[in-house]
């Protein structure tokens, strides 16, 4: 695993290499889930690939950006499903961007993953990084290498932001009421678009809760399972707060059917999340 977190960190530097230097426009291309695909990335998802093809480690990438699997080595043990530039269209408007890497042992799905990791290229590059039943370890970025800033990354019980995602005239009645209510109890709105510096505010000033709900234009979510939700979920939990689908099943609990598959996702701490049970009607 050590080998798979430093070849993470050292395309975490090359990525943000390529945000500050290279043309911010899109190419002729859609992605696996029709969405316009930035040349940013492409690049980000070439720097990826090409990292962990000396990596023996890995059997497989699944990536955002590409249609299906892509076998690297017979002997390897694990399956890394990666979303190389999430957030990508909000580069040109020079906000913080991220990678996701989700680290699976045997089929991809929730239960198979043993690690995750993330990478924030803000005014800093940052990473946090998380391993099956230890709490997540962030770490910065100085001068080409990272250092640990936390090794034990904990979400308060309850918190003070509120991220709501989708488009709120999609949204159904028990959801706005539920996002009115928090905002009534004083939360404040922090939603940049990017899942990676959104969850990462999220989880570095105690708590509250990201949610990206079902809705009337796009019923299962817009956030892909193995690469956005899942790793995600995985730092949530261990951070000790919760991940969640509408019904109130772990998220970590996720079986994709195809390697795009998207879920409705909530991601809080432990009090809003109980919140948000409540208001979908999720028994105890
Ligand atoms: O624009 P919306 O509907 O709020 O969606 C925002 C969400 O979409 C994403 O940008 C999807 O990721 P990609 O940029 O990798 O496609 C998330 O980072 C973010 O949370
Ligand atoms: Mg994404
Ligand atoms: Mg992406």
């Amino acid at each position: 695993m050590h080998t798979i977190f430093e070849t993470i960190e050292k395309v975490a530097l090359k990525i943000d290499h390529a945000i500050k230097t290279e043309d911010l426009g899109y190419c002729d291309s859609e992605n696996s889930s029709g969405e316009d695909q930035l040349k940013l990335d492409v690049k980000s998802d070439y720097i990826i690939e090409e990292a962990f093809k000396s990596v023996s480690l890995v059997k497989d990438l699944i990536s955002e950006e590409k249609e299906g699997v892509l076998h690297l080595h017979d002997e390897g043990k694990y399956t890394i499903c990666y979303d190389p530039l999430d957030g990508s269209s909000l580069a040109d408007v020079n906000l913080s961007v991220g990678s996701i890497f989700g680290i699976y042992e045997g089929e991809p799905k929730g239960e198979n993953l043993v690690a995750s990791a993330y990478v924030v290229y803000g005014p800093r590059i940052e990473i946090m990084r998380a391993v099956k039943g230890e709490k997540p370890m962030h770490y910065r970025a100085q001068d080409g290498f990272f250092n640990l800033v936390c090794k034990e990354v904990n979400l308060n019980e309850k918190g003070k932001l509120n991220a709501p995602g989708g488009t709120q005239q999609n949204w159904c009645d028990y959801h706005k009421s539920f996002v009115d209510d928090l905002f009534a109890e004083g939360y404040r709105l922090r939603y940049s678009g990017g899942m990676v510096p959104d969850l990462h505010q999220i989880l570095l000033k105690g708590g509250g809760i990201f949610s990206y709900p079902g809705t009337s234009d796009k019923p299962h979510g817009k956030l892909r399972q193995l690469f956005e939700v899942i790793p995600f979920a995985f730092i949530y939990e261990q951070a000790g707060g919760q991940a969640i689908d509408a019904k109130g099943r772990r998220l970590m609990e996720l079986v994709p059917a195809h390697p795009h598959d998207t879920s409705p996702c909530f991601f809080g701490s432990n009090y809003e999340i109980e919140a948000l049970k409540k208001a979908y009607g999720v028994k105890a």
